[in-house]
């Protein structure tokens, strides 16, 4: 297990790139395997999840070519089925929560898809039920192996229904959206994700051939193709390392630009970040925050204390939510945040608790944040990352504090932030790898 060594309290400054998104880009690579022909994808962020999954798609015999740094062309033609079978796809197939995606597309174009419980993070249920009822509703039939936790769907055709989601789940919504884009007539989605991932996944289809209406909307329209070609996809900026750094920026009282963010597709994440009192201005389509000593969270218009929760796109997205909590820790006021969605995600407050924050947590859905207003700062400890967003929350609130502090598992961290060690210490932080 590696580790980060930190010497918090100082002031960082300039400028630093979003890699690309990680959520999309599982996405995009799952869609490769809906075509024989050769696909073509910019901005691939250089994480552990993204490597795992390009490494799953060879060994299943796609042909992978790494044509720059975050430039890859991926062609599906000889796809080994029966490698599904293997005893290394089940242990590969776990490794990260993005390999369920491969599910629709293989299902779509080889009639059958097979997966072991795939992995993420530890945050509480992660079901897959959505994924499955909208795998059967298309005439798939599904088999769970609960000894071995192996799900398998097989269908000799699919055919396009109406489907109302149980809940817009995003894994869920790209997994059936792939397979419905080769079924055969009309697919309709209701109730179906619409983050920027999904409206991606649109976009990256509809260039592949396919026939989807509705994209950023929660009803997607989708008239099935026998044939998918190959394309050309960028991937977005991060919109998670784009709040993570406007948090940073915040508890650290430092001026840093985020270049090129795409602002358009950030949705509600500036605002919500704003209204915690940070203050940042778009200068062309970089996201510039100055240096601010003390930052003020609103209250309601009638005076009581500001909830900030999780939602489904267009809402503000859980992932960002561990960031929101730790930034409130040095506001000026109290928020109560709101994690939905996760019934594990916020028990890292612990951590920030020993780092001198004044954090109560009522439930394990909510936790009460009193805003020290940088009178007092969190001191360094040592402690262990519990997943990929608290990671990153301690991670900032570990630069904030006076003294050292140690962050262990940093896989978690890994996983989802290219580099993120030497992408601080560009900006001036003292961070470094351990072990
Ligand atoms: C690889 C990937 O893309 N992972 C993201 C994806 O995971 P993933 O696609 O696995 O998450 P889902 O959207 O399926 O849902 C996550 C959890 O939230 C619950 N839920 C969902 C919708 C809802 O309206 N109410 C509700 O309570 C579900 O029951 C589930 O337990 O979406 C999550 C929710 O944005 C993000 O945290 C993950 O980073
Ligand atoms: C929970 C997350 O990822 P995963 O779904 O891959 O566990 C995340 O990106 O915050």
């Amino acid at each position: 297990m590696g580790a980060f060594e930190i010497i918090g309290g100082k002031k960082l400054k300039g400028e630093i790139i979003p890699q690309g998104a990680k959520n999309e880009v599982l996405q995009i690579l799952c869609a490769v395997l809906l075509t024989p022909e050769r696909v073509e994808i910019e901005n691939v962020p250089n994480i552990i999840d993204v490597n795992k999954l390009i490494d799953l798609l060879s060994d299943l015999g796609v042909k992978v070519e790494k044509l720059g740094d975050e430039h890859y062309a991926f062609t599906a033609e000889n796809v080994d089925i029966e490698y599904m079978h293997s005893d290394t796809f089940k242990k590969k197939g776990s490794g990260l929560r993005g390999s369920i995606m491969i599910v629709g597309p293989l299902l779509a174009r080889f009639g059958k898809g097979y997966i072991p419980k795939p992995g993420g993070d530890k945050i509480g249920r992660r079901r897959l039920d959505t994924h499955f009822i909208g795998f059967q509703k298309l005439g798939a039939n599904f088999n769970y192996k609960s000894k071995e936790n192996f799900y398998e769907v097989e269908a000799n055709h699919l055919k396009g229904t109406y489907l109302h989601l149980d809940e817009p789940s995003v894994t869920g919504t790209a997994n059936i959206l792939m397979a419905a884009s080769m079924a055969k007539g009309t697919t309709t989605l209701y109730n179906a994700a619409c983050e920027p991932y999904i409206q991606q996944l649109c976009k990256m289809l509809n260039s592949m051939g396919a026939k989807i209406k509705g994209a950023g909307s929660n009803l997607l329209t989708i008239e099935g193709v026998d044939y998918l070609g190959g394309c050309k996809h960028r991937v977005l900026p991060d919109m998670i390392e784009i709040g993570s750094f406007i948090g940073l920026a915040a508890m650290t009282g430092s001026e840093i630009t985020i270049k090129d963010v795409n602002y358009p597709m950030l949705g509600i994440i500036p605002d919500t970040f704003r209204r915690l009192g940070i203050k940042m201005e778009l200068k062309g389509d970089d996201l510039y925050i100055p240096a601010q000593d003390s930052y003020e969270i609103e209250s309601y218009i009638d005076g009581s204390i500001m909830t900030i929760s999780d939602n489904p796109w267009p809402g503000f997205t859980p992932d960002l939510l561990s960031i929101v909590l730790v930034v409130a820790s040095q506001a000026k006021g109290a928020v109560l945040i709101h994690q939905k969605m996760f019934e594990s995600r916020l028990f890292f407050v612990d951590k920030l608790i020993d780092m001198g924050a004044q954090i109560i947590l009522c439930d394990p859905h909510r936790a009460t944040v009193i805003g020290l207003d940088h009178k007092v700062n969190l001191r360094g400890i040592s402690m262990t990352s519990p997943d990929i967003r608290a990671g990153v929350s301690l991670l900032i609130a570990a630069l904030s504090a006076d003294g050292k502090s140690t962050i262990h598992n940093i896989e978690q961290i890994d996983r989802g932030y290219q580099n993120i060690d030497t992408r601080l210490q560009a900006l001036g932080a003292d961070i470094k790898r351990i072990s």
